[in-house]
């Protein structure tokens, strides 16, 4: 049913000690037949623009001048010069574009695939417009130079060809036509190097101007509520004005050197008039040979610019490939060990044995900590706010790894696991579930693609959402809005609960999963609740009386380990700091709730 869609045709060369082009060059020759063909006809069409102006000058001479030969049959000629140009060329742009793209192709694969391989330690560090920039505009610069560069290469070839020519009309009329090159080649390169900051501050000027409208779409919600329309509009002009202060920089640069740069090649031509003038005059040169020298001069021209421009696009795409380097050279930081085994027929015995962990560099957030669930059984994890609750959930699935001490899974420390049956045994729910922009049934189905619909509904109707989805416009085939926002918090986490069910884990960890799902509804749901939790491991991180009236058991999470187990009646008979606890956390309840009246 789901389309497959090939891997990338090569990877990145995982030396760094290596220059980027090296690198990147598996890319270019994994379609080294395409680029082939593709630049052999550039070539070929560029061989026949170069008879072009011989040709003019035999018309011109045999034809015009003299009568020698029929005009005509230089007319057919150049007709059946600008048919194979027509062909050839279009051929060869088929390919190169063709081979671009596969490039563009593979590119963004290798960039996706790594970063999915990634782990969250990686994402905590990395800003998500950088990641994003990445992925899009480096790849571009990378993917042009790599594509074009051998392109505009062999178009440079022109040059060398014209020249060749010349030389062979008149050798001395050539090597003067030539002088003013030298004095181009410098005007040009000059040009490029004046101009080439300012395009960087134009792309730098973008992205900033790109990170304002993005951070105004996304957060149009924080935006609308602070009424802050005014104050973005005015950060985005700032940034506007910036970008058409570097574009006015850019054209004024432009402005001053074009002129120079494309009129040089007129002071040859005069040379040629004078020169090549004298010449025809004593006999010793046709006519033709004028016209023709004139064509070659303009043909000369291209390169000089040509070359500039590679330069230029070699320095953005040097930047850009180290920077799409610097994120392919992290290694994931949580990944499969190599001798990493399949957890069978999973139990369900959970176990944090002195377990210490603290986020990057950080101080430890939890220290000592020793928890065990037996299989089946429901616990529910309470502590103050910022006391690591959700930290302790998320080293079950090995978001991160422990400092010290041990996670198991029936017995198997979690590091001894593929992450794959690691992650189909623990199924996590979060308290700001993610959706995808898709339908409800495709959100629900996201583990499981190919689930049957009766298994869609029926654990909607667990996790209590079938009733509000078939109320939907659409019922189950609705497209979700971005994010999910077309729904309620609430809404969300039940689907984002019946997400996870599908997969029907054996382990299951619901951090603050039903926070935003009114106590009125979460009563409701109980009974889908309850029915979930049996016959399988669930750990709660709870606020709520409510939910934690689910558990079988209650322990309490303070400075980092726990410091009370038992009933909730226990622990409220026995530890005064869970009684505060409670208190606190139905108060904040309350506070919200006086704050929205
Ligand atoms: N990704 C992260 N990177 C760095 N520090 C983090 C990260 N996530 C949480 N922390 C820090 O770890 C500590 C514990 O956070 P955690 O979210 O586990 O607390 P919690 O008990 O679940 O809190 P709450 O009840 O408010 O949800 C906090 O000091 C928090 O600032």
């Amino acid at each position: 049913m789901n389309k497959t869609y090939p891997p990338p045709s090569a990877a990145i060369d995982p030396d760094p000690s290596r220059s980027w082009l090296w690198r990147a060059w598996p890319l270019v020759r994994a379609h080294r037949w395409m680029f082939s063909a593709a630049l052999v006809m550039s070539g070929a069409s560029m061989l026949v623009v170069v008879q072009v102006p011989r040709l003019i000058q035999d018309a011109v001479d045999n034809s015009i001048v003299s009568d020698r030969v029929p005009l005509s049959h230089y007319m057919w000629w150049l007709v059946g010069m600008s048919v194979i140009m027509l062909v050839v060329g279009y051929l060869s742009k088929q390919l190169l574009f063709r081979a671009a793209a596969r490039i563009e192709y593979d590119l963004r694969n290798i960039v996706y695939e790594h970063l999915t391989a990634m782990s969250f330690p990686f994402y905590d560090r990395m800003q998500s417009g950088q990641l994003i920039s990445r992925a899009n505009s480096d790849i571009r610069a990378v993917q042009m130079y790599l594509a074009f560069a051998p392109y505009l290469l062999v178009q440079s070839g022109i040059s060398l060809v014209s020249f060749a020519y010349m030389l062979a009309i008149d050798v001395p009329l050539a090597i003067l036509a030539m002088l003013p090159m030298p004095l181009m080649f410098v005007a040009s390169r000059r040009m490029q190097r004046s101009l080439f900051p300012v395009s960087w501050l134009i792309q730098a000027r973008l992205a900033d101007v790109a990170t304002v409208v993005d951070e105004n779409v996304n957060g149009v919600r924080v935006v609308k509520s602070f009424a802050a329309e005014r104050s973005q509009l005015a950060s985005l002009q700032k940034a506007a004005t910036s970008v058409a202060w570097a574009n006015v920089k850019d054209a004024d640069l432009r402005a001053r050197w074009t002129p120079l740069v494309q009129n040089l090649p007129r002071v040859g031509m005069a040379i040629v008039l004078l020169y090549g003038g004298y010449l025809v005059i004593h006999g010793e040169l046709g006519v033709g040979a004028i016209l023709a020298f004139n064509a070659y001069l303009l043909m000369l021209q291209v390169p000089f610019q040509v070359i500039g421009n590679l330069i230029m696009l070699g320095q953005r795409s040097s930047a850009a490939a180290k920077r799409l380097y610097e994120v392919l050279d992290e290694k994931p930081e949580i990944a499969d060990a190599p001798d990493a085994r399949e957890i069978t027929g999973p139990r369900g015995d959970v176990r944090f044995d002195d377990v210490t962990f603290g986020y990057g560099d950080g101080l430890d957030v939890l220290k000592g900590f020793s928890l065990q669930l037996r299989p089946g059984e429901t616990v529910a994890l309470v502590g103050r706010t910022g006391t690591g609750k959700s930290t302790a959930a998320r080293l079950l699935p090995r978001f991160y790894d422990v400092r010290a001490g041990s996670v198991s899974v029936d017995g198997h420390d979690v590091r001894d696991l593929t992450l794959r049956s690691l992650r189909d045994t623990v199924g996590v729910v979060l308290d700001e579930p993610f959706l995808f922009s898709a339908s409800v049934r495709d959100n629900i189905a996201y583990g499981r693609p190919d689930a049957d619909f009766t298994d869609i509904e029926r654990v909607a109707r667990l996790a209590g959402a079938h009733e509000f989805i078939t109320e939907l416009s659409e019922g189950y085939d609705t497209v979700i809005g971005e994010r999910g926002y077309t729904l309620s918090g609430g809404q969300r986490q039940r689907i984002a609960i019946a997400r996870t069910l599908l997969l029907n884990p054996p382990v299951l960890v619901l951090d603050d999963a039903t926070s935003a799902i009114d106590v009125q509804v979460e009563q409701e749901i109980h009974a889908g609740l309850r029915s979930l939790f049996a016959g399988r491991t669930t750990l709660i991180v709870a606020h709520r009386l409510s939910t934690i009236s689910l558990a079988d058991r209650v322990v309490l999470l303070d400075g980092g380990r726990i410091v009370a187990d038992g009933t909730h009646k226990e622990l409220l008979a026995s530890t005064p700091l869970y009684a505060e606890v409670l208190a606190q956390a139905d108060e904040t309840i309350e506070e919200l709730g006086s704050v929205g009246r």
